[in-house]
C-alpha cells in the first residue's frame, strides 16, 4: 500500500497501558482472573486464544465499556476501572477501536463514516474534516472511495475504512478485534503490513486480539494468550513463538494434539485418548515442521522506522537475562552484528541453518545501532550468561507472568 503526504512519526508516542489484576465476570461465570500486563507504549502485540476465551471481553474492558469486578488498567495516569464517567470520556478519546466488521454506518459513505468521530468529538471546520478524512482515506488506500457506501465494498476495504475512521483523533492506543475474520490470507497480510506501517508513522500502542496464527507469528513485537480463564502467558514474542507450555505450542502449531479440545478444554482421559491415536500415527493436523522465529514483518520501503520496535530493543535487552534461552537466542539472532556489538552479545549458534538466516543475510544491514541505551547503561546490563530453563520459565507461567 502506498502511503503519501504522511509524514515521519512525529506528536506523542503511544501510550502505555498497564493492566493488574484484571478480573471479569458475568453472574456467576468468570471470563478469565488476575491478568497482569504491560503493554509497551508504540509496540505492536497480539492476545491469542481459543474462540470463547473472553478476547472480545478483554478488549472492551480496556476501553471501559465493560466493568471488571476487580484490578485495574491504567492509561496515562487513569484507571479506566474505577474512574469517573468523564475522565472515562476523555480517556476514551485516546483510543480506536477497529471492531470485526468495522461497525460503519450502512447508510452513510465512506467519508462520512470516516468524518463521523470529528464531527461528533470536536469542533473541527468542515475543511478542516475534509483534510483529515482524505489523509486517513489515503493512508488506508481508499482514496477515491469516498462516495461508496458500506455496503457496496468488500470486506477488506470495509476494515480499512473501519482503520480510517480509528485514526481520525489521533489515537495513543489502536485496539483491533480479529482483523482477519471472514478475509483471505493475502487480504490478511495486507491488513497487518497497514497496521505495521500505520504504528511506524504514528507510533501508537497496538492491541491486536486474533486466532489467526500466521499474524501472530510474523506481526507483532509482543504476544499474549488467554486460556482456562487466564493469561497463560504475555512477553516478547520469542518467547510465546519458542515456548514448549503444552498449550501455547499446540495453539500456535494449531494441532489438535494438546489441552485445547474440539469446544473449550479437554480432560486428562481425552488427552491420553487422543495421545495414543498421534503417538500411533495419525496426523495431529496443523504445522509442525513451521516451528521457531520467523521474521517479523517491516514497515513498507518508504514509511518511517518504528519507534516502538527501536524501543523495544533496549527494553528486551534490558530483561533478556530473565528469558527463556530459546527465546534469548532468538532475540540475539534478531540483532544485526553491529548491534550484536554494541549491546555486547553474540549468537550463541556458529552456523546457522533454514530459511529465516538466510533471509536475514539479504535484508541490509543498518549501518548504525537502533537502540538508545547509553555505553554506560548497556555496561550496567546483567549479562550473567544462560539462565536455567526451569528458573526463566516459571517466570512465563501463569498469570503473575505478566511483565512484557
Ligand atoms: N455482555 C455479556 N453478558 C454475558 N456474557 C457475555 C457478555 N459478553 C460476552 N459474554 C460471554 O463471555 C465469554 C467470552 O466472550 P468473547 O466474545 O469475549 O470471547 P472471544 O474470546 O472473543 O471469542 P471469539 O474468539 O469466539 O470471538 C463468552 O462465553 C460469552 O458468552
Amino acid at each position: 500500500m502506498l502511503i503519501h503526504g504522511v509524514g515521519a512519526a512525529g506528536g506523542s508516542m503511544g501510550a502505555e497501558v498497564v493492566i493488574e489484576g484484571l478480573t471479569k465476570s458475568f453472574g456467576r461465570q468468570t471470563i478469565w482472573r488476575d491478568v497482569t500486563l504491560t503493554l509497551p507504549p508504540g509496540e505492536v502485540s497480539v492476545m491469542l486464544g481459543p474462540s470463547g476465551t473472553g478476547k472480545s471481553v478483554f478488549l472492551k474492558s480496556m476501553i471501559g465499556l465493560l466493568k471488571p469486578d476487580r484490578g485495574s488498567c491504567m492509561i496515562n495516569g487513569v484507571d479506566i476501572v474505577r474512574c469517573s464517567e468523564h475522565k472515562l470520556y476523555e480517556t476514551r478519546k485516546l483510543f480506536g477501536v477497529l471492531f470485526q466488521d468495522g461497525a460503519l454506518f450502512g447508510s452513510m459513505n465512506l467519508y462520512d463514516n470516516v468524518a463521523f468521530p470529528l464531527r461528533e468529538h470536536t469542533k473541527k471546520s468542515e475543511t478542516e474534516i475534509r483534510r483529515i478524512v482524505l489523509e486517513k482515506l489515503e493512508m488506508t488506500g481508499l482514496a477515491g472511495a469516498e462516495k461508496k457506501l458500506p455496503g457496496e465494498i468488500s470486506g477488506g476495504m470495509r476494515k480499512r475504512a473501519g482503520l480510517a475512521r480509528a485514526l481520525v483523533l489521533d489515537p495513543e492506543i489502536i485496539l483491533v478485534d480479529e482483523p482477519d475474520s471472514g478475509l483471505d490470507p493475502v487480504r490478511t497480510t495486507y491488513i497487518s503490513q497497514l497496521f505495521i506501517d500505520v504504528n511506524a508513522q504514528i507510533d501508537a500502542t497496538f492491541l491486536i486480539v486474533t486466532h489467526n496464527i500466521n499474524l501472530a507469528r510474523t506481526v507483532p513485537d509482543n504476544l499474549g494468550m488467554l486460556f482456562r480463564k487466564e493469561l497463560v502467558m504475555f512477553g516478547p514474542r520469542e518467547v510465546l513463538l519458542t515456548s514448549e507450555e503444552p498449550v501455547v505450542k499446540q495453539f500456535l502449531g494449531g494441532r489438535m494434539d494438546g489441552p485445547i479440545g474440539m469446544s473449550e478444554e479437554k480432560d486428562t482421559a481425552q488427552m491420553a485418548a487422543e495421545r495414543a491415536m498421534f503417538e500411533a500415527g495419525h496426523h495431529a493436523g496443523g504445522v509442525e515442521d513451521v516451528t521457531g522465529i520467523p521474521a517479523q514483518m517491516q514497515p513498507t520501503p518508504g514509511v518511517p522506522t518504528r519507534q516502538g520496535a527501536i524501543r523495544r530493543k533496549d527494553r528486551v535487552m534490558k530483561i533478556l537475562h530473565t528469558l527463556p534461552p530459546a527465546a534469548q537466542e532468538g532475540i540475539i539472532e534478531s540483532l544485526s552484528p553491529e548491534e550484536q556489538r554494541h549491546y555486547g552479545v553474540t549468537p550463541r549458534r556458529a552456523v546457522h541453518t533454514g530459511s529465516r538466516h538466510a533471509a536475514a543475510q539479504t535484508m541490509p544491514l543498518p549501518t548504525h545501532h537502533q537502540g538508545q541505551l547509553s555505553d554506560e547503561e548497556i555496561a550496567r546490563m546483567p549479562q550473567s550468561g544462560w539462565p536455567s530453563r526451569t528458573e526463566t520459565t516459571d517466570r512465563f507461567r501463569g498469570p503473575g507472568a505478566g511483565e512484557a
